[in-house]
């Protein structure tokens, strides 16, 4: 299984590669390594393994944090309802591609981190509030979602390490906490 000392950090070169596309039919290995990102996202968010393991509560990771410069990600956004168990977006995804995206941007409140950054970053990073992906999952098939909110920031957060892209280029370092217009921040609910 994979833990955090599999995770490269800030600093490492492969971090900020523009990764490769992957070339379908998956090979064993990659299907494997797809396979154990997901698996790493959702023992990270059972409270006993990732206390076990030291694990951060992880919802996407992209197969360059684990220095592979590939692009694939996996993506696991736990549901927001209290009472719910089932995840609000759970995949893996091959060539994924933000095929169109709203004018609308958001930001998380909080400002973002990465598992790949062990410092804090103060300040906060647009997105895209909604966006249509198009991908390919470990079957082969070709997928088209839409997405908004906190899973479309996931998706945003890990396509961005395919391009090499960290969050923290993203915040204005003249003013951080800039909102730009246009920008809707997500974690205080509008009255
Ligand atoms: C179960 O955990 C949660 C439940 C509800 C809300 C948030 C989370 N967890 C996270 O946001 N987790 C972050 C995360 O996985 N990432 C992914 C990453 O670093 N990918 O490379 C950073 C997030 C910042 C914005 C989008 C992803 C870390 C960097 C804090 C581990
Ligand atoms: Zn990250």
């Amino acid at each position: 299984m994979l833990t955090m000392t599999d995770v490269i950090r800030e600093g490492h070169p492969t971090l900020r590669k523009v990764a490769d596309p992957l070339i379908l039919p998956l090979t064993d290995d990659e299907k494997k390594l797809a396979y154990d990102m997901l698996e790493f996202l959702k023992n990270s968010q059972d409270a006993e393994t990732a206390e076990k393991y030291d694990l951060r509560p992880g919802v996407g990771i992209a197969a360059p944090q684990l220095n592979v410069s590939k692009r694939m990600i996996a993506v696991h956004v736990p549901s927001d309802l209290p009472d719910e168990t089932e995840p609000q977006f759970s995949d893996i995804l091959i060539n994924p591609k933000i095929i169109s995206h709203s004018v609308k941007q958001t930001c998380l409140s909080e400002g973002e981190g990465c598992l790949s950054v062990d410092r804090e970053v103060e300040g906060y990073v647009p997105r895209n509030k909604r966006i249509r992906i198009e991908y390919v999952d470990t079957e082969g098939n070709r997928q088209s979602r839409r997405l908004k909110d906190f899973p479309a920031i996931v998706v945003q957060h890990e396509i961005d390490h395919l391009n090499g892209i960290m969050f923290f280029d993203r915040i204005d370092p003249d003013n951080p906490m800039a909102l730009p217009k246009d920008l809707e921040v997500l974690g205080y609910e509008e009255d």
